[in-house]
């Protein structure tokens, strides 16, 4: 038989062609069996294209545009962004929502997007294409929506212990820097800013997640390093397909592969130390003091049922730095890059730094006393927030708002809390980087605890606000100011080639180097060193016109 000019016989003959004739089959079936996602059936104005390939192509290559563009527009009142993806909610709404139980409204079903794969939403309800959230089966993220003991250890167990535990984090920060600094053959040495950052958040983080047992054990290590960056990339190029295909597509995606792999690994490590520490302590034979506390340990003590299996744990724990670790990292890295763009802070904030450390040694509360680190990072989040739309929802139940809205069961909304940021009325100068902001705004009575990096309102959302709000954030808030307290100590941190870098092409790149310059060279040396550094502009101007050329 020959249809044109192709012979069918052989074709049909061929091994591939009943199982590519059956894919194709399943696939035309999913394309057809389509139901309407719960986003579409809301009623509001659309930003952009209507369709839903073009608009995902135009939100993600200009994201920032798109978004200003509706916000500009609707502020006031509910829109959507690519497509029917995103249906942003105005920020009126925060003090409504930001309470409302979570078997209603779901913080953790939303980021995760679970979508038709979680049966106990008991219907395909959720939107079809969310390019906002962490493709939940794909990164293993999903197991976070098994149980909120995660949320709970985090918040009444873990954050209560962070000022006994600091002493035990600062060694680990100690031995850190031994293991991930360069040598210095000269008096500066080049490293990658944020390769540096994530390698010391990750060793600190771990004495905190798994304690003194594997947070330097190698395998352990590699595998949260590699399982977050993997499942971060995964969670890009999935968001890009639309939910029916993602199932198909992810079973050739090498990041899912490595997810699954890295997973595997952090198992071989984790079970066994939780089956010997249960040994143990069945013996009364374990000995615990503050120095045992670390989340996974905790999260075994609260855990009923299956959330107690130890390969549910060891998940769960993995899963966590995932959370953690790139969150943490990237604001402590902007906080770095606003540094190399302001330098004039770092005397200040290393003064203090060393006035804290003199007084008090790095003890429970010596943390809680750097006030102008802690605004300096706060302010350099609300410049370079980590997102622009957050306070990510899952509607459970059909929700009719206070200006009448009806928000269906299944919908997904989001709130534009960087635009929204800007018009925070204690904040008359919103374009301006002003690293002591909050420390002055502190310092009047009766907001000695206000305006913390930690500290949410509803104009500060970038860690949510109410009772979800992230339970990490005060874990969050002390490594990065142990890091960076650590680092300004150390180095003059004249961050050349950052400076440089946004000079000449007006942002910062977090894959760019910085320079770290020692103190201990002695004030001369790193005087005359910052005195090379005042031909910036010329060398500005030399790698301009070698990019452009
Ligand atoms: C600067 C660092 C961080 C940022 C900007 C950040 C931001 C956020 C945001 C925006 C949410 C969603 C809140 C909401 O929807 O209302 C969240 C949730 C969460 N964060 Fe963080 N986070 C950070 C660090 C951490 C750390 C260190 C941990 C520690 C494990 C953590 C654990 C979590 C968890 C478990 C949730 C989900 C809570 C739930 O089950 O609802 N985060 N975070």
């Amino acid at each position: 038989m020959r249809l044109y000019d192709i012979e069918i016989e052989p074709l049909l003959q061929s091994q591939y062609t009943w199982p590519s004739l059956l894919l194709l089959v399943v696939l035309g079936f999913s394309i057809l069996h389509q139901p309407k996602s719960a986003n579409e059936n809301i009623d509001v104005p659309i930003v952009g294209s209507e369709q839903s390939w073009i608009a995902r192509l135009r939100f993600f290559s200009d994201t920032r545009k798109v978004l200003d563009k509706g916000y500009s527009k609707y502020k006031n009142g509910v829109f959507k962004l690519s497509g029917h993806d995103m249906v942003i909610l105005p920020t009126k709404f925060v003090d409504e929502l930001r309470n409302v139980p979570e078997d209603e409204l779901s913080s953790i079903k939303a980021n995760t997007d679970v979508s038709r794969f979680d049966f106990s939403l008991q219907a395909p309800l959720l939107t079809e294409n969310i390019t906002q959230n962490f493709q939940g089966v794909y990164s293993a993220i999903s197991i976070l929506t098994e149980s909120n003991l995660h949320s709970r250890v985090l918040q009444t167990r873990l954050t209560p212990k962070l000022g006994p535990l600091i002493p035990i984090i600062r060694e680990e920060l100690e031995y850190s820097m031994t293991q991930e600094l360069p040598e210095f053959h000269e008096e500066w040495e080049s490293v990658e800013a944020f390769g540096l950052i994530i390698r010391l958040v990750s060793r600190v983080s771990s004495r905190l997640f798994v304690g003194d047992d594997l947070c330097r054990n190698m395998t352990w290590l590699n595998a949260s390093r590699g399982y977050t960056e993997n499942a971060f990339k995964s969670i890009i190029l999935l968001r890009v397909f639309p939910q029916w295909m993602k199932r198909y597509v992810a079973e050739f995606v090498p990041y899912v592969w490595m997810v699954r792999y890295h997973l595997y690994r952090a198992k071989t490590v984790l079970e066994p130390l939780i089956a010997k520490r249960r040994t143990e302590q069945a013996a009364s034979t374990l000995v615990r003091d503050e120095k045992f506390d670390n989340l996974l340990q905790l999260m075994d003590d609260a855990a009923t049922g299956i959330d107690a299996r130890p390969d549910k744990l060891a998940a769960r724990t993995l899963v966590l730095t995932l959370a953690s670790l790139h969150t943490t990292s990237m604001a402590a890295c902007q906080a770095l890059f606003q540094m190399c763009e302001h330098p004039e802070y770092i005397p200040e904030l290393r003064e203090e730094v060393q006035v804290v450390e003199e007084d008090h040694g790095w003890r429970k509360t010596t943390l809680t006393k750097l006030r102008k680190l802690d605004s300096f990072v706060k302010e350099s989040q609300r410049v370079r927030p980590p997102s622009l739309l957050g306070f990510k929802r899952a509607f459970l139940k059909q929700r009719t708002l206070s200006d009448g809205t009806c928000i269906p069961k299944g919908a997904h909304t989001l709130m534009a809390i960087q635009p929204h940021q800007h018009e925070d009325p204690s904040i008359p100068d919103p374009e301006v980087f002003d690293g002591l902001r909050y420390y002055r705004m502190r310092q009047q009575e009766g907001h000695a605890n206000r305006h913390q990096f930690a500290t949410t309102d509803p104009y500060t959302l970038h860690f949510g606000h109410g009772k979800y709000a992230c339970p990490g954030r005060f874990l969050a808030s002390n490594v990065i100011k142990l890091t960076l307290g650590r680092l300004l100590l150390d180095f003059a941190s004249a961050f050349l080639l950052a400076k440089v870098a946004r000079k000449t092409f007006g942002r910062m790149n977090t894959s760019f180097p910085i320079r770290l310059v020692k103190w201990s060279l002695g004030c001369e040396r790193v005087r005359d060193f910052e005195m090379t550094f005042s031909k910036i502009d010329s060398v500005a101007h030399y790698l301009k016109r070698i990019y452009i050329h």
